[in-house]
């Protein structure tokens, strides 16, 4: 069968946000016993018919999920994400496990094998292309982050780790690399409520500066849809809440798959 490459994409996306993550559907899945959190899933694996449907297109050969915990990251990192990670299953009351209110999202250093940015991208370049947040290979040295999305309450949080390589002023994380983590996390959640979009405008005001190398907590949050047009909010502070660092206002603009990648 000749698909196209709209549809195509729509399987690669799928694939990254997860099905059911896209449809926002809510089921109550019980994993198996034996599955641990830490072990990297593909964001379909707690289902078995539908695991075997996401090997068998699974675009890339062992990817591997960036949001897991490594060995950089310090205890407040840890924390924060096994306080979101023991929100994100929840006891039965025949002993079994079933999905709580929070998602751990998966992250790939790939967006999409088909996205191949229309005339644009030569093979070579196709073939080396990687998520900018994910593309330094050295753990803990640039962005060590951990997304989960609240369905019922529309919000999403990260755990961001600034590492080494995000130095601004001295001593301190650039404010490109903060936007950056303010786009991908409210765009990763206006994704997860939308389906396709682009950023059209990002408002940030920066309130203190973010130590390097320290842990710090953005929150999204939804603030309207209207038609094609979804407008989320954001903030950065410290991972006790007590310290506003920065925060955020951006909309973000439904797309077609076509726009997306210039097909
Ligand atoms: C993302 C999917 C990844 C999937 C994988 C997931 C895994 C990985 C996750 C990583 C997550 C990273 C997330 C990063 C996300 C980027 O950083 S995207 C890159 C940066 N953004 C861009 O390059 C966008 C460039 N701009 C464009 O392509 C086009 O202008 C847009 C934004 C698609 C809009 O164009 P359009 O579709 O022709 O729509 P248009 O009719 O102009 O506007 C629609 C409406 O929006 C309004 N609007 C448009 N622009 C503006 C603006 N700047 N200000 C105010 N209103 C505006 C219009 O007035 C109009 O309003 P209404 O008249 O309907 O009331």
């Amino acid at each position: 069968m000749i698909r196209s490459r709209a549809q195509q994409i729509a399987r690669g996306l799928c694939q990254i946000m997860g099905r059911e993550l896209l449809k926002g559907n809510n089921k109550t899945i019980i994993r198996p016993p034996t599955q641990t959190r830490q072990t990297p899933q593909h964001p379909w694996s707690s289902s078995s018919s539908v695991r075997t449907i996401s090997m068998l297109h699974w675009p890339f050969t062992q990817p591997r999920d960036f949001s897991l915990p490594n060995t950089s990251w310090d205890s407040d990192m840890r924390q924060l994400y096994e306080h979101y990670n023991s929100m994100c299953e929840v006891d039965t009351e025949d002993g079994g496990k079933k999905w709580g209110p929070w998602r751990r999202l998966p992250s790939y250093n790939r967006s999409l094998k088909y996205a191949t940015g229309g005339v644009y991208l030569s093979k070579i370049i196709h073939s080396k292309a990687r998520l900018f947040t994910r593309s330094i290979k050295e753990q803990g040295a640039a962005f060590e982050y951990v997304m989960f999305v609240n369905k019922e309450e529309q919000k999403c949080v990260c755990v961001f780790q600034a590492g080494h390589l995000l130095e601004g002023p001295p001593g301190m994380v650039h404010g490109g690399a903060i936007a950056t983590m303010i786009d991908t996390v409210i765009g990763t959640h206006a994704t997860y409520l939308s389906g396709p979009v682009m950023t059209a405008n990002l408002n940030i005001n920066y309130c203190s500066p973010i130590p390097l190398g320290s842990t710090v907590l953005l929150t999204s949050s939804l603030d309207k849809e209207e038609g094609r047009k979804t407008f989320l909010s954001s903030q950065v502070t410290s991972t006790d809440g007590t310290k506003l660092h920065t925060e955020a206002t951006g909309l973000f603009v439904s797309v077609t798959m076509g726009h997306l990648v210039g097909a």
